[in-house]
């Protein structure tokens, strides 16, 4: 089983395979000396000495140490993939051609179709023939060497300039050519000099016209020795481009600058695929020939084959002159392949990697041996790995990694034998201990959740899709842990509140008095039994923590999903020492793999200790110039496996349906440390005002309004907080129902200095432009709110792709709020849709909300709605208590079940000005537009029609 290499290990690989390769390339000049010496022409690529008497004598292509040295195919994406494995030197090839040329000649730079890489040049070996009489004294075999494994030339000739690209593209033209398809006879000399040179015989009485290095290889050309098949055309322009194809897999990819012609062929191969990343095509090998054959014909192009696959091709004209291809050797015993197990399911892995007859016999004496006619692999019982990589090892050419060690370990029952289980066995967890109301309400996935992170001792990832209720089932994973507490409970801080309010609801064993929501930097992170903090305090107080806390739960854990931040680097210690860690988070990962680590390593801190083995295996890690590059992903299929079987349980909505009701009603409490202190006192001036018993009907009346607006107001910046939170939490879609213009007003700003989409339909919009404005947030893709008026909006539009309304403010009339509820649960809607009211304590809210839950309960018991509204209030205790409470919302009752009293109302809170000299406004909202002309309009009337529009009220679908 092989671990990752670390930098150190792979850089003392380089450097020795480099030693190795510069004996070898030593060996092979001094051999050359001697050939050249005794009459043999050595200048030809091994192909050309392996193809008969006529020409060179035929060598064996498994002698490394004549006339090539073979070696392993580099394939620019596996290096890049920092594997430094030591290259097995029989599987590498190098042409003696490569390094037994002339001077090298300056590079010109062309245009490419890899613009990320340098183009492949045409470099022009002056001193060609004979060919050991070319060496350049300047170019050592060891720097040629280097510069043919891809590490730059940077001793050779000052002259010489290489790109990665003439790095990586290189090492094919080393192997031996296929005197068909280098067509070097047809390379034309470039100056005089050449020419002369090109006239000069070789010692074998063959000239060598010129040496061409494209892609920055040195390819030697054999004038009229290598001919195009009958018919074909050979001859190739001088200036013609380079080109490689690699081996990678059971596709290739050809390394090549841009070429219009060449395009054209690779766009009419059915198997054509484009990398963007490496910006190069690659192919299926059904389409090989195909490709070589009509590159054949494009004059300004040449294609080194494959290594090893000049066996693929048609055989060779037998007339004078022609190369004899016969003797080539097949493909396979050349070629190198490499890959490695990966898991596809809790059983079974697979053998991905290239073909090989020695694999393919091997894994046919596996007895759990199955062949996917899909993907093209063989798979096996896991129980099977250990035999297959121990056997793997002994066949030569063949490189099979192991399965990494985490998997293992993660599923050690399967590999040795002990469960074969396809689905993992959750034992039934005794919850006696914990409170019996919060057990009871647990619908039956969310127990199975409970026992799910008892059956792995409290730390995992729940994943449950928004709205399923991830919350109850942590304080209750929480609460079976309750003799480790103190507890600590780390949560966007816009939802501080909603969680007590929850521990409240769920554990009424708890003494309120024991839950310590951690409002300023000055409060102490440890004074409750339950301690409620938001990421943002944790990082300001967590070196208050004398004790670590044993259990932890962390809401939105995707929060910490960049290890760089405050928040995580405040959060990691913590969870490294904690004995439960529960983290909870709807989108784990928004957009790639490289997110999740920070939260796998929280749950299970020996999985990938290091995050370069992760990114490696999970993040199709690529080694670009400025370094590591881990924003792709690979693998995806076994990092769901792996997740699931050791990390996180993950349920959808879909998956649950039957379960939930069509609606989920939430009250979110939003943050009263919020309201600033000069608000705060305004409030509860007017509240006092209210109350007073000399006051006319109409002074209290205006005083609610004034109280209604400043309410608005005060919420704003919570308001904000959420919807922000929302975004950042991975929620895409949603509906925002406000009333006052100043609330749709900062919302819709804070949208844009975002950059989320949205769109906004209020009192103002022309009925013209609501459909397409509906139409355009019903559509769109990604992030997207609609911010709507909850009067102006709240009926004849359908946002169905939406499973989420927020309601900013409260309003008094509960039929208002559920038809605007319905915007979204209607006809086309296939999941629960999620309902959350912000609800600021200390505002009007505390009058409203029980208001509306009073008349929504009527509505309930006359079955013309649900009635969970008061359920939620009632077991948080958000109740009106004191006689003074129970006046203002008698006041609020009466005022707006009045005949036109809520007319005062709407006009108030279009033209509520937070800036004007009724209120001290603290909150920005720019230039606010006096909409107050629009009282008067046909629009205004139209706004007031359904406050006694009952009969809308809409039960559930
Ligand atoms: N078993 C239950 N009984 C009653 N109400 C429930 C139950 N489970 C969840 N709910 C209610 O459903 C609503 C959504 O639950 P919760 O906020 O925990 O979901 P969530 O999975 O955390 O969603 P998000 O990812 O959006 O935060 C809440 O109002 C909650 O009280």
């Amino acid at each position: 089983m092989s671990l990752p290499l670390t930098e150190e290990q792979r850089k003392k690989i380089e450097e020795n395979r480099q030693k190795a390769l510069a004996r070898r390339a030593e060996k092979l000049l001094a051999e050359q000396r001697q050939n050249a010496g005794s009459g043999f022409t050595v200048a030809a690529t091994p192909s050309q000495s392996k193809q008969g008497p006529s020409q060179t004598p035929p060598r064996d292509p498994s002698n490394s140490g004549s006339h090539g040295v073979v070696f392993k195919q580099q394939n620019p994406r596996s290096s890049s993939n920092g594997d430094q494995r030591p290259p097995n030197s029989q599987s590498f090839q190098l042409s003696t051609s490569t390094w037994t040329q002339g001077t090298w000649k300056r590079q010109e730079k062309m245009p490419t179709a890899c613009p990320s890489h340098s183009p492949p040049s045409q470099m022009t070996v002056t001193g060609i023939s004979p060919p050991l009489a070319h060496s350049p004294p300047e170019v050592t075999s060891q720097q040629l060497l280097g510069y043919e494994l891809g590490y730059g030339h940077p001793q050779a000739s000052h002259e010489t300039t290489l790109t990665p690209f003439a790095n990586t593209a290189h090492e094919p033209l080393a192997k031996a050519k296929n005197s068909q398809e280098t067509a070097a006879s047809s390379f034309r000399p470039r100056d005089p000099e050449s020419e002369a040179r090109m006239s000069r015989p070789s010692t074998s009485g063959q000239n060598i016209s010129d040496i061409r290095c494209g892609s920055g290889s040195v390819t030697p050309k054999t004038e009229g020795r290598l001919q195009q098949k009958s018919g074909t055309p050979l001859q190739k322009a001088a200036s013609s481009q380079q080109g490689m194809c690699i081996r990678d897999g059971d596709r290739f990819q050809v390394k090549i600058g841009y070429n219009v012609e060449l395009i054209a062929v690779f766009k009419s191969l059915s198997s054509r695929r484009y990398d963007p990343a490496t910006k190069t095509w690659n192919f299926s090998m059904t389409d090989y020939d195909a490709l070589m054959r009509a590159a054949q014909h494009l004059p300004a192009v040449t294609l080194q084959p494959l290594e090893g696959a000049e066996g693929r091709r048609e055989p060779p004209s037998t007339g004078s002159g022609s190369v004899a291809q016969a003797c080539l050797p097949a493909a396979p015993s050349l070629t190198f392949v490499k890959g490695q197990c990966v898991l596809i399911s809790r059983a079974r892995f697979e053998a991905d990697i290239g073909y090989s007859e020695g694999l393919i016999a091997l894994f046919q004496q596996m007895d759990s041996r199955n062949y996917d006619v899909k993907t093209r692999k063989w798979n096996f019982l896991l129980e099977e790995h250990s035999k297959l990589i121990e056997r793997a090892r002994c066949l030569p050419q063949v490189q099979l990694d192991p399965l990494p060690k985490t998997l293992t370990l993660a599923f050690a029952s399967q590999l040795e034998k002990t469960s074969l289980c396809p689905v993992a066995n959750i034992p039934e967890a005794d919850l006696s201990g914990v409170d019996s109301k919060l057990v009871s309400s647990l619908l039956p996935f969310q127990r199975t959740g409970v026992n799910f992170a008892i059956a792995k001792r409290g730390r995992l990832l729940l994943a449950d899709d928004m709205g399923l209720g991830k919350t109850i089932q942590a304080i209750c994973i929480a609460a079976y842990y309750q003799k480790e507490w103190p507890l600590l409970v780390v949560v966007p801080s816009s939802v501080r509140f909603t969680w007590e309010q929850a521990f409240r609801r769920w554990l009424p064993s708890l003494r309120p008095d024991r839950i310590n929501v951690v409002v300023t930097g000055k409060d102490c992170l440890t004074a409750g039994l339950v301690n409620i903090v938001s990421f943002d305090l944790l990082s300001k107080l967590e070196r208050q923590l004398k004790t670590p806390f044993k259990v932890v739960i962390i809401d939105e854990s995707h929060f910490l999903k960049n290890i760089k931040t405050a928040r995580c680097r405040a959060a990691m210690p913590l969870l490294k020492v904690a004995k439960r860690v529960i983290l909870l988070s709807g989108t784990p990962a928004m957009s790639r793999p490289a997110e999740l680590y920070t939260q796998i390593l929280a749950v299970k801190p020996t999985f990938f200790p290091q995050f370069h083995a992760f990114g490696l295996r999970y993040c199709g890690a690529k080694r670009m110039p400025w370094g590591w590059d881990y924003s792709g992903s690979s693998n995806l299929g076994e990092l769901k496996l792996l997740l699931e079987e050791a990390v996180m349980l993950r349920r959808l909505k879909c998956d649950v349906l039957s379960q939930l009701p069509a609606k989920q009603r939430k009250m979110v409490v939003v943050a009263p440390g919020q309201i600033s202190a000069g608000t705060r006192a305004a409030l509860d001036a007017m509240a006092k005002e209210m109350t007073t018993k000399d006051k006319t009907k109409q002074q209290q009346k205006e005083a609610l309004i004034l109280f209604f607006n400043r309410t608005a107001e005060a919420k704003i910046p919570s308001v904000i907080e959420y919807i922000l939170d929302l975004l950042e939490s991975g929620r895409e879609k949603f509906l925002v129902f406000a009333h006052h213009k100043v609330v749709l007003d900062a919302i819709t700003k804070q949208l844009e200095r975002k950059c989320v989409q949205y769109i906004r339909i209020d009192g103002s919009t022309p009925s013209a432009d609501r459909e397409d404005l509906c139409q355009q947030f019903q559509q769109s893709q990604g992030h997207a709110v609609a911010v709507l008026s909850i009067t102006a909006a709240n009926m004849g539009l359908t946002f169905s792709s939406a499973e989420l309304v927020v309601f900013a403010e409260l309003f008094w009339n509960p039929g208002v709020l559920i038809q605007a509820e319905d915007r979204v649960h209607r006809i086309g809607q296939l999941n629960s849709v999620g309902i959350h009211y912000l609800v600021a304590r200390g505002t009007a809210d505390d009058y409203l909300w029980p208001l509306i839950q009073e008349k929504i309960k009527v509505l309930g018991e006359a079955g013309l709605s649900e009635t969970n509204f008061s359920e939620m209030t009632e077991a948080t205790g958000y109740f009106y208590k004191d006689p003074k409470q129970q006046k203002i919302y008698d006041l609020f009752q009466k005022s707006f079940e009045e005949d036109g009293s809520d007319v005062a109302l709407l006009e108030a809170a279009e033209s509520f000005d937070p800036g004007s000299a009724s209120g001290a406004g603290s909150w920005d909202t720019g230039d606010t537009p006096d909409e107050s002309t629009l009282l008067g309009s046909p629009l205004k009337k139209k706004r007031f029609e359904f406050f006694d529009n009952w009969d809308s009220f809409t039960s559930p679908l």
